[in-house]
Order: structure tokens, then sequence, then C-alpha cells
């Protein structure tokens, strides 16, 4: 039987608003993550998948509360504010590095945390880091700042610097979003390179179906703060059964972020979706999706 990794049940996320009503970003979303797989959690921005995340991770924003987010890593129950091994990586590498500081300045700054070494042991740790990753001449890079880095190299070391905190779980929020069409498939190989060789567990968040295609074995379709439908890949792509799905499969091509693709006519604030009672339509053991109560 498959073992799960990560286990949510009953996540609620809510924006507290000054002079107005809270208003509800995640509405009550249940997740399982088999251990040692990639899987894709897709679906438009603003769908509330960096949120779901974040969440885990307990980095929230300020403004922003849970409500019965009880999770389990590894069949354990994980506390309010416990860190679970588990690193995150975004869509843009820019905003976690310090302009000001080299790349060995981060690396070392992540290795020094964990473990006690010398700065040149950390330093040649980081620099077989960065080789592992598929950088070259790892040393000179080291010296570098992060604006003398091409995007797809500063994703890399991104990379590094998540592998460095030795996670069993790997979040990748977009990876390449940013980058164009070759670099984006050289990161998504190295991924999976990685997934294999450290056998870590993978969640892919991304807008993009073309994505997740080739790379994941089960897949999650957020929806305004919901999963709207979940299955392995084949069931998503061969068998979509939510409109939304299908809407999202249709767009394929084109993936433009941002693009409304499909709408309920009303947000996720509207007071009356939050009201609806939805409930999961089973197709098979691994395959279900969101249909709403008439009524
Ligand atoms: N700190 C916050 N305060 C208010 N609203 C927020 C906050 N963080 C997120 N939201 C809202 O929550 C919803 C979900 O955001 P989230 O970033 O999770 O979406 P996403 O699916 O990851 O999209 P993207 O790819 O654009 O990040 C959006 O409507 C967003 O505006």
């Amino acid at each position: 039987m498959t073992e799960n990794m990560l286990d949510i049940t009953n996540l609620t996320i809510w924006v507290a608003k000054k002079d107005a009503p809270k208003k509800m970003l995640i509405h009550d979303i249940q997740m399982t993550v088999p251990k040692g797989e990639i899987v894709g959690i897709v679906g438009e921005s603003g769908s509330g998948k960096s949120i779901t995340m974040k969440s885990l991770m307990h980095i929230l924003p300020e403004n922003v509360e849970t409500a019965n987010a009880g999770f389990l890593f590894n069949n354990r129950p994980v506390g309010p504010q416990e860190r679970i091994p588990a690193a995150m990586i975004f869509q843009d590498p820019m905003t976690a590095l310090n302009p000001l500081r080299t790349i060995g300045y981060h690396l070392v700054e992540v290795i020094r945390r964990s473990e006690k070494m010398s700065k040149k042991e950390a330093e040649q740790l980081a620099a077989a880091e960065l080789a592992k990753v598929g950088i070259t001449m790892p040393e000179k890079r080291l010296r570098q700042y992060p604006h003398e880095l091409s995007g797809g190299m500063r994703q890399r070391v991104m990379i590094a610097m998540a592998l460095l905190a030795k996670p069993e779980l790997l979040i990748a929020d977009e990876p390449t979003t940013a980058l164009d069409v070759t670099i984006q498939a050289q990161i998504l190989s190295l991924i999976r390179r990685l997934q294999r060789e450290e056998q870590l567990t993978v969640i892919l968040v991304t807008h993009d179906f073309g994505v997740v295609a080739g790379m994941c074995q089960s897949i999650k379709v957020m929806y305004q703060g919901r999963i709207v439908e979940e299955g392995t890949t084949e069931e998503i792509f061969y068998d979509p059964r939510h409109d939304y799905t299908k809407n999202l499969l249709k767009a394929i091509p084109t993936g433009e972020k941002g693009k409304r693709l499909y709408s309920l006519g009303s947000s996720s604030s509207d007071s009356t979706e939050s009201d609806a009672v939805y409930t999961f339509q089973q197709v098979s053991p691994t395959h279900r999706y969101l249909v709403k109560q008439e009524g």
C-alpha cells in the first residue's frame, strides 16, 4: 500500500479584512501526498495554490489565519508552529536572493545554520551542491552575485539551497514560469532527476497543465480555494470530469498566466458561493471531482 508523506484534513484559510467580514481563501481542503511521488497542483492564478503550500511551511502572511489546519507528516501530527523537513522554491529566485551577497554567501549561510564546519569546508560543500544541480565552474559561481547569473542558473541555485536543508518534501511553486521553454524543460528534468536520486517527494505547483504532463504521477486541480478534481495524471488528462479541468486542458498550448479560463460567475469571497454545499463524486479509487449540491 502507498504510504502518505502528507495528509491534510479540513484546511481552511481566511484573510482578515479591516472593517469587513473575513474572506475565505481556502475552503476545507483535504489532500494527501503519497511518499516518493511527484504530485501536481494545477490551477489558475489566485486559485489558492501558493497559500495552501505556505500554510504547510508556516510562512503565511500576517493578515491570514488558518482553522482546523491539522495535518500529518509521515503519519505524525504536526504542531501549529512545528517545522517539517520540507523546502520550498519559488517562481522568482531574485526575491529569495540578496542582490548584495554572493551566491557562495547564500549557500554557506544555509550550510552553517545546520552544520558546524569551517567556512572553507562549507564552500567546498556548496560547490559540490552546485555541481549536483548542473552548474558548471561551481567555484567561480560561488564568487558571483545573483544578477550575474541567468534566470535558469538562479533557479538551479535555489534548488541547491533547498537541497542543502536535506528535505524529504520539495515544494516547487511555479519553478519554471519565469523561464523560457528550453530552460523550463531543463529545470523540470533536473527536478525529476533529483527526486529519483534523493528519494524526494515533490509537490509541483503550476498554472500550466503542459508542465505537469510528463512529470507527475497524480494531479490535483484547484479552483477558487477548493480542490475541484484529483486523480492520476492519466485520469485527469484522458477522463476529466469537472468543467474547470476540461477548460484548463483545452487551454494547454497557450496556458497564459492570469487568464480567466472558467468562471462560476462569482468569486470565492461571495457569501452565496461559500455557503454552497459541495460533495465529491468518486469516479475510481483515485479519481474524484467536486459537485455542487443543488437546492
Ligand atoms: N496576504 C494576503 N492578503 C489578502 N489576500 C491574499 C493574501 N495572500 C493571498 N491572497 C489571496 O488569496 C487567493 C489565493 O492566492 P494564492 O497566491 O494562493 O494563489 P495562487 O493560486 O498560488 O496564484 P499565483 O500563481 O498567482 O500565486 C488570491 O485571491 C489572493 O489574492
